[in-house]
Formats: C-alpha cells, structure tokens, sequence
C-alpha cells in the first residue's frame, strides 16, 4: 500500500462524533448493517465521509475483494504453510471441493454421534472434551453460551495443564458413563495430552476396565490419534486447512453437536455461513466486517490505539472475550508482511474485555476518564436468557445503551474530577437472541473482520509462529535441567523444581 494512503488517514482531523451526527440525519443508517439476526452499528466510530472512502480506497489498493475471492475459493492464503484456509468450506460456502470434504466428515461426525444417542459407548451422560487454544475455547463459549438448557449432555471443556482444571471438571463426572473427546489438530500438543492420560487414569481409577473404548479423536492427524490408542472408528478428522483458531465449524465442535444436538449445530453454521454469504458479496459500504475493520484500522493506526475493549451486556456470551483475544490476537499478532518485509506499523491491537453490567464498576472508569483511548465494543441480545423478572433484562440493555451514549456525549463540568470529555467511540451488535444462528453469525463476523484487518494490514492471519519459542523453551528445560539458561530462569527452575 502506499505511504500516501496512510499519511491522509492518519492526518484527517476528525470532527467530534456528536458533530457528525448533527451534520448527516441519516448518519444511524448509513453506519448500521443489519443481518442474521443481528444489527450491527458502527455510528458511534469517528469513521466519516472522508474515513470511509479513504478506507475504501485503501481496501481496494490492498486487493481486498480478491483476497476474499482467493479466501472462500481455497487458493494459498497462508503462504507461509503453503495452505489454504479452509474454515468457510466447513459450513457450505466456498471452495466446492473442500465443501464435499467437510459434508463428509460431518456426516461421519453425526454417525457416531447417532451412534452414541443409541447406547453404543454404553449409558453415556458426561462429556469431557480436553483440548487448548482453538481446540477448546470455541467449545467452550458455544455450550456456555447455548448449553444452559436443554442440553443433552453434561459437557465439560478442560484446557489448562494445570491438574487442579482436570480435577474440578470430573468432580461431578462418573468415569463409567463419560466421553473423552481428545480434541488436537496436531495431535502433538503436550499440555492435551497429558491431560488425556491423566482422564485415562481418572478413568482407570474409576473402575472403567477399558478406557480408550470411551475416548475420541477430533483431529487433522487421525494417524496419530490412532497411534496414540484411540479406535479408528472413533476418530474424527479434519482438514488439516482449517485452522485452530477456525476449527469449531469441524469435528472439534463435537462436544457442542452432541451436547446441543444436531439440529442445532447445523443452525449455528448456516448463521456462519450467511456471514460468509455478506462478507463476500455486500459492497464495501455496506458490509458489517469490512466496516468494522475500517474502524479498527483508523484506531489502532492513525489514533494511536493499543487496546480495544469487548463487554458482553449478556451473560452468555460472557467468554465472547476469551475467544476473541485467541482469533484477533494470534491472527494479527504480526510484524512481518506477507512479503517477509517488517510491517513499519503497529498490528493488532490488544483484545480485552469482559461482562456489563459488573464490567462498569471496576474498569469503566478509566474508559470514561483515562488518558488513553478505548475503542469499546458492546455486545447485547434483545432477549432474555431467563425467566426472572423483565426489570433485570431491561436494567442490562439501558446501562448498555447508557455506556455507549456517556462515551460518546460526555457531559461537561468545570470541576475536571468530575469533567467527562466525550467522543469516545464504542460500537454496538444487538442480536435478537442468543441462538445458534447468532452465534454462528457473530463468530463468522469477526473472522472476517480479522481477515479484512489483516489484508488491509499485509499479513498473515493464518499462521501463529510467535507460540512455538515458548514451547521449545519449555521442552529444552524439561530435557536439560535447569542449567544453560539466563541467571533469573536458573534460579526460578532451581527453587520450584530443584535439579528436574
Ligand atoms: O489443536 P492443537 O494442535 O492441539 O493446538 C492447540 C492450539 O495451539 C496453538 O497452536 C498455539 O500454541 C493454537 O494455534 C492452537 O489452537
């Protein structure tokens, strides 16, 4: 891209967010998508007449629309693995090739999952899905988000190698009628498989005289699922073009389409998939991904912007944050291009957050009054997910609407202590449910809105090279001991784990 693209960015002089209000009546509408059930609305960004075309120019310099062609086709759009990446294809859009894949292995998914319902792993009520990264945290909000009624099994996700997450997780488990669903496209990773063979133990404690006849694979490497003990009828495989951070929509949503049910599952991606439908047709001014990123990019780039804060105003979605941290920040945690050259610019921003209403009263007060600028993303369902008394919805959704509101009006005092200055952008997706369609939805809205960030950006969102020193690290010190490292990691090796 060129400098001068930037350099206009990030010299327009942004009037103040009320001020565009006033001048453009129809301001609401023009920076609001609404689709799959959900309204996206970005009006309260500073992005205006001369952002959105200067942003729009800068998208088409960057050659988004034929990244995303390159993207939904299965082109090479990790070129640093030489793969493609294929999570689209896994709910029927894009790449028809790998769409008859993905049919496939879902079908052979839902068999064993038909084959469970019917009794064939014996009285099954506990599901334990171990797994890390993107091979947990998808599952993890999904049946937290969705899972809170009707379920059909009790699943729990363990993801730390910390035995104290494996022992609260089995506590109100009954090893003779649980699942293990191994869940690791690598099927390499050691803090998974640890906690697998502690689950066989836990198992074997139990009295179950055969374990391995209760676990199952979601991998992309089912060879070594196989290797590592598990039947090959209980191994359910990916492609291995789909990555971690993309992976619910394959077989590592297991645990969400046996626990949630089918019906269910197909829902959550049909709302992804008319995500992808939007993201890859609606012209740029119109398209809720590509908008957003706009915003992130004008934050993060020409405002100087090291965080942006996401507030689930539902409890939910309360681990929305979680998830999106892993997905924006290993995608576009990068300071190389794709062409190998150094970025000369900042990358992603940090992904923080948490829930409204309790967010209010811990952080919020440096959003409304702290030096740096927050770009704040609220996220709220109309409806309820309970039954108690409407007071308590209506409280969460009008402390919402007030929080975007106080952040962008301020109010004026001459005592400063008690001065909020205003124009503070926030943005606000209001489903009309927690469903499975939403969710799929809302999920598949901010991969492509990693994704538009990172063409934008010029680079890879689809490798994550930056984790590999820490785990070699830890292999060196799990081989050598504590010695040949820096005076400080000695010493700490030395007083916990004395020689190893
Ligand atoms: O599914 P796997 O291969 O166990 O990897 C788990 C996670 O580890 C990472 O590779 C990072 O260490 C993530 O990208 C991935 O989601």
């Amino acid at each position: 891209m060129t400098d001068s693209n930037w350099t206009q960015l990030e010299n327009h002089k942004a009037p103040a967010l009320l001020s565009l209000f006033e001048s453009d009546a129809d301001r609401v509408a023009k920076l609001t998508v609404e689709l799959a059930g959900i309204r996206f609305d970005l009006s309260k960004t500073h992005l205006d007449d001369t952002l959105l075309p200067g942003f729009s120019a800068l998208a088409d310099e960057t050659q988004l629309v034929a990244a995303k062609e390159a993207l939904f086709s299965g082109a090479i759009v990790n070129p640093t693995e030489g793969r493609a990446a294929e999570h689209s294809a896994e709910r029927g859009t894009g790449n028809p090739d790998a769409v008859a894949h993905a049919r496939e292995l879902h079908n052979r998914m839902r068999s064993l999952i038909d084959a469970i319902d019917a009794g064939a792993l014996g009285e099954i009520e506990h599901v334990l899905h171990i797994g890390i990264g993107g091979s947990a945290l998808g599952p993890k909000l999904l049946m937290d988000a969705l899972g809170r009624e009707d379920v059909r099994y009790n699943v729990k996700v363990v993801s730390n190698v910390d035995g104290a997450a494996l022992t609260e997780a089995v506590a109100t488990m009954d090893p003779h009628k649980t699942i293990v669903a191994v869940a690791s496209k690598t099927f390499t990773t050691t803090e998974t498989l640890l906690n697998a063979s502690s689950a066989i133990e836990w198992m074997r404690k139990g009295g179950v005289t055969d374990p391995y006849s209760q676990f199952v694979a979601l991998t992309a490497y089912p060879e070594k699922a196989i290797e590592w003990g598990i039947d090959e009828s209980r191994v359910l495989p990916f492609n291995e073009a789909v990555g971690g951070r993309y992976s619910l929509w394959c077989s590592i949503g297991f645990p969400v389409a046996l626990g949630l049910g089918w019906a269910a599952y197909e829902e959550l991606l049909e709302g992804a998939a008319a995500m992808d439908r939007h993201f890859r047709t609606a012209p740029t001014l119109e398209n809720a991904p590509t908008l957003a990123a706009f915003s992130d990019l004008y934050y993060a780039q020409c405002r100087g912007c090291q965080t942006r804060a996401v507030f689930a105003y539902d409890e939910r979605l309360r681990l929305l944050p979680d998830y999106l941290q892993q997905l924006e920040m290993e995608s576009n945690g990068k300071s190389v291009t794709t062409q190998g050259a150094p970025l000369g610019r900042h990358s992603s921003p940090v992904t923080w957050g948490g829930v409204g209403t309790d967010a209010q009263h811990a952080v919020f007060q440096l959003l409304h009054q702290g030096t740096h600028l927050i770009p704040v993303e609220f996220i709220a369902s109309k409806t309820p997910g309970h039954d108690f008394d409407s007071a308590h919805h209506e409280a969460l959704l009008v402390n919402c609407f007030a929080q975007g509101a106080a952040l962008m009006t301020g109010r004026a005092s001459d005592d400063l202590a008690r001065n909020y200055e205003g124009n503070r952008p926030s943005t606000t997706l209001l489903l009309d449910d927690v469903t499975p369609g939403t969710v799929g939805a809302l999920i598949a809205f901010y991969e492509h809105r990693t994704f538009a960030n990172a063409v934008m950006l010029g680079i890879n969102p689809f490798d994550q090279f930056g984790v590999e020193l820490g785990k070699q690290i830890a292999k060196e010190i799990g081989e050598n001991g504590p010695s040949g490292f820096d005076p400080s990691t000695t010493a700490l090796i030395e007083a916990a784990l004395g020689d190893l």
